[in-house]
């Protein structure tokens, strides 16, 4: 008797071992899924919307803003309100507003007008009298109102009649030394705001004595003036509701809210099932040296372009127009040899502000090669294959979507086919690199 074993012992014993083997390769393969983890790069010079990007993202995917969040973002917030007022009070003597200043009758405006013109066609729109053209204007960077730029103070136009009224009252009144107790009051907050070092803290709130002068001042009809003028915001509008003790930013307040970002965070999100680590820069020129050392092992870059600012110069840079250098800073990014292989999707925020900004702004006059109507949908085409004809690699595809990063619904709609686009691109790659 022979003491092999028996065939069907053998077979039952291999398959066995090939079922154990078989889980086990399940089991890893599994967990190595779970641990997939996709690098995301938010790129784009600065006020693109890329920090907006992320708070959507922590918003959708995330658990929304976190209590410290919440504190950061409320000084924030408060800090910005501080520097609308400022930023209101330089303007006065900018647009030559006198503080108390009222549209005059249409009798006080005959006889300003047989006084001092002799022509009769003048227009009468008093927003319309500055010449506060998109050229010679800069965002300001904490606030996001809008700034006349150091050489192109805004006077008001020889041919609009309300603001040369309004300009000579100013100059009746005193100009820069104007008397009133308005004047004074603001005075009087610009010499403690330019004294205040340090805003204010996370659990502080604004010192009632100053909340008092904001108030006054908010409700002096020249400063209003002044606002229709120069801003579009709507943290002035809430000033009321920020500045109460118990304010707490919503998540409106938070997308809204502009602060430059200065240093690089990255911030996880498990998005079925696959880690995605997003890393949001600083866009302005300074904050661009710090990109390099996050180039390597990119799975996909969202680069934000605001496609508003076709008429606007950078904030660092006055004599560059802002889409010149969103286009510029793309084209060395899709022909960087590093992100050959990296999928590149091509965000053409502040759709919101674009559309209506086409009413009042022509392309032509910023880039003279449009030759389309101003329309939407002329301009869109314009500008996107303004930013296609930059990728030198035929091989490449570009992702482009237009966004509107403030509005949660739409940025979700966008994101969710963002996301199924990198885990596709990313699996193509990821099943070559570990399963081939
Ligand atoms: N109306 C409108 N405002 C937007 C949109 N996207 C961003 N903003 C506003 O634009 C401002 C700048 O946005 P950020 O996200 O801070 O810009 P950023 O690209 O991070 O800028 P840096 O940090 O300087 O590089 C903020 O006040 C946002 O609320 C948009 O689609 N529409
Ligand atoms: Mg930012």
């Amino acid at each position: 008797m022979g003491c092999a074993p028996s065939t069907p012992d053998v077979d039952h014993d291999v398959v066995a071992v090939s079922k154990r083997i078989d889980k086990l390769l399940t089991q890893e393969r599994k967990q190595i899924e779970a641990e997939r983890v996709i690098k995301l790069l938010l790129l784009g010079i600065g006020e693109a919307g890329k920090s907006t990007i992320l708070k959507q993202m922590k918003i959708i995917y995330g658990s929304g803003f976190s209590e410290d969040d919440l504190k950061i973002y409320r000084s924030a917030t408060i800090l910005s309100v501080l520097t609308c007022f400022k930023t209101l009070i330089a303007a006065m003597d900018l647009l030559q507003i006198p503080y108390g200043f009222t549209i005059p009758t249409p009798d006080d405006i005959k006889s300003f007008h047989d006084a001092v013109f002799e022509d009769t066609e003048r227009d009468h729109d008093f927003l319309l009298g500055f010449d506060i053209s998109a050229g010679d204007v800069v965002q300001s960077g904490m606030s996001g109102i809008m700034l006349p730029a150091e050489d192109g103070e805004p006077r008001p136009k020889k041919t609009n009649i309300i603001a040369r009224m309004a300009a000579n009252d100013y100059r009746l009144k005193g100009g820069r030394n104007q008397t009133s107790e308005m004047a004074e009051i603001a005075r009087q907050f610009m010499d403690q705001e330019n004294h205040d070092l340090f805003g204010v803290g996370n659990d502080e709130n604004i010192p009632p004595h100053k909340l008092e002068m904001m108030i006054k001042l908010w409700n002096d009809s020249g400063i209003r003036l002044s606002f229709l003028v120069i801003v579009i915001h709507s943290l002035m509008e809430n000033l009321e509701r920020i500045c109460h003790v118990a304010f707490t930013p919503s998540e409106r307040d938070i997308l809204a809210l502009r602060v430059m970002t200065t240093s690089i965070t990255e911030t996880k999100f498990v998005v079925d099932g696959t880690t995605c680590r997003v890393f949001d820069v600083g866009g302005q020129r300074s904050q661009r040296k710090k990109w390099a050392p996050l180039f390597d092992d990119v799975d996909a870059i969202i680069y934000v372009a605001a496609i508003s600012a076709y008429d606007q110069v950078c904030f660092e840079a006055r004599d560059v127009n802002r889409m010149f250098e969103a286009l510029t800073v793309f084209k060395s990014i899709v022909n960087h040899k590093l992100f050959e292989k990296t999928g590149i999707i091509l965000f053409l925020n502040k759709i919101d502000l674009f559309r209506e900004k086409l009413k009042t702004t022509l392309v032509a006059d910023y880039f003279p090669t449009f030759r389309g109507e101003n329309s939407f949908n002329d301009a869109i085409e314009f500008f996107t294959d303004s930013f296609k004809v930059l990728n030198k690699n035929p091989k490449r595809n570009i992702y482009i979507h237009q966004t509107w990063a403030t509005d949660t619904k739409q940025t979700k709609k966008v994101l969710d086919s963002v996301y199924a686009c990198i885990t596709e691109l990313s699996n193509s790659h990821w099943n070559i690199s570990h399963f081939a």
